[in-house]
């Protein structure tokens, strides 16, 4: 460790705020992003990047890992990394340690898990305006998640402070596939396909190190999975931040790709958004795992919106369809991982629909005049089990 270590001396925030980084005026909670993804898929390269580049957001990274190399990690990225400080805060807890970067950045490596983690952290409020927490690799985000969304403790304590505002998963372009393939192997849904399941923002890196037909077939593959959340092909983790941060994915009214097929990409530097919009023909990852099911919602009366909640509190909780009893067939139980939706009631107002596992919640959405009154809703689900009888049911709710 070097000589000058200090007890950190936080800067008071005075400059104004990135524009997409605001806080929540009403509660001024933090927003907190997850980084999950598959191993050695550059994870700690796209922290590195945050740390180090001037981006002009001040955030605070928690490296969320067991053992030694959440420190070791952080050390190294450290060095590699014009900080102007090392500060080591030991306050009788010799697991934490703070390093406040050059960019204004705050690293935290702290050997405890979840909650205390952030508890510590949040000890240092208003030297940061976002937090990111890196998972340990192939960690499935969905627990995390749920944790700082609509945990009615969290909601109580640390949530009054710090809203969720969306989950990354960086995706190895060379060995994703390979990963995704192994990881059937086991009698449950993988960690990867999890992963992929759960996250806003999907980001396929390494895509130098793989010929463009390969990075396409996994970013079909990924689409397969979760055919919402947008894909950036990256090299070295290289994305504006702000394409990653402020996302509101727990907020604001999915993104939901066109009804028509259609597939274009926009270059930004170095990396590509892609809108595969339509999923392709199921995958035998598909058949052994997870799915997805996007179903276009008809404009609803609100007799409908209340039968559609039902039947979404059905699954999510009781992980069967309303009428039918559980599923005994062991193979592709049903079960919902995420869903997000948006529906048109015939007054015009607008819902949207949040869920991670058994939480959810609908709840209306302010419409956007610019947009207008879409013409029809939007419901994704991704989980396993969701077959044509799912397809059925969900539209019975509205076709009676
Ligand atoms: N060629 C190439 N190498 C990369 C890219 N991104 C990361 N790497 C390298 O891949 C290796 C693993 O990257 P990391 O960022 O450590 O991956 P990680 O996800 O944090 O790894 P774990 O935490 O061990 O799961 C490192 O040697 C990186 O320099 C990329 O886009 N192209």
């Amino acid at each position: 460790m070097d000589d000058d270590e200090d007890i950190p001396v936080l800067i008071e925030h005075t400059e104004e705020q990135p524009i997409n980084l605001q806080q929540d005026e009403n509660s001024r909670r933090v927003p907190l992003t997850i980084i999950c993804g598959f191993l050695g898929a550059g994870k700690s390269t796209l922290l590195k990047r945050i740390l180090t580049e001037q981006h002009g957001f001040r955030i605070a990274v928690i490296m969320n890992e067991f053992g030694d190399t959440a420190l070791s990690k952080s050390l190294d990225l450290i060095h590699r990394s014009a900080a102007k400080t090392i500060n080591v805060a030991a306050e009788g807890q010799e697991s934490e340690e703070f390093l406040e970067l050059a960019n204004g950045c705050l690293c935290c490596s702290i050997k405890d898990t979840g909650i205390t983690a952030i508890e510590k952290l949040m000890q240092r409020k208003g030297a940061f305006d976002h937090i990111l927490l890196e998972t340990t690799g192939l960690a499935d985000p969905g627990p995390i998640a749920s944790l700082f969304w609509h945990n009615e403790e969290f909601a109580a304590g640390l949530g009054r402070d710090i809203a969720l505002d969306g989950v990354i998963c960086v995706v190895d372009a060379v060995f994703g596939p390979q990963q995704m393939e192994e990881d059937h192997a086991s009698d449950t849904v993988g960690e990867s396909l999890r992963q992929i399941a759960g996250a806003d923002i999907l980001l396929l890196n390494k895509t130098d190190l793989a010929t463009p037909e390969s990075v396409n077939t996994t970013a079909g593959l990924l689409r397969g999975v979760n055919p919402v959340a947008p894909i950036y092909r990256t090299v070295r983790a290289e994305i504006e931040v702000g394409r990653l941060l402020g996302v509101h994915a727990y907020a604001a009214a999915p993104a939901f790709p066109p009804s028509h097929a259609h597939s274009h990409e926009h270059e930004h530097g170095e990396d590509t958004h892609d809108h595969e919009h339509e999923p392709p023909a199921p995958t035998h990852y598909e058949l052994r795992g997870i799915s997805s099911l996007l179903v276009t919602v008809p404009v609803l009366s609100r007799a409908q919106l209340d039968a559609l909640d039902e039947w979404v509190r059905t699954v999510l909780w009781e992980s069967h369809l309303p009428g039918a009893a559980p599923s005994s067939d062991a193979e592709k139980p049903l079960s919902v991982l995420r869903c997000k939706g948006l529906f048109v009631l015939d007054s015009g107002a607008q819902y949207v629909l949040q869920g991670v596992r058994s939480m959810y919640e609908i709840s209306e959405a302010a419409a956007d005049p610019a947009l207008g009154v879409p013409d029809a809703g939007k419901l994704v689900l991704i989980g396993t089990g969701l077959d044509a009888r799912v397809r059925q049911s969900l539209e019975g709710v509205w076709t009676g």
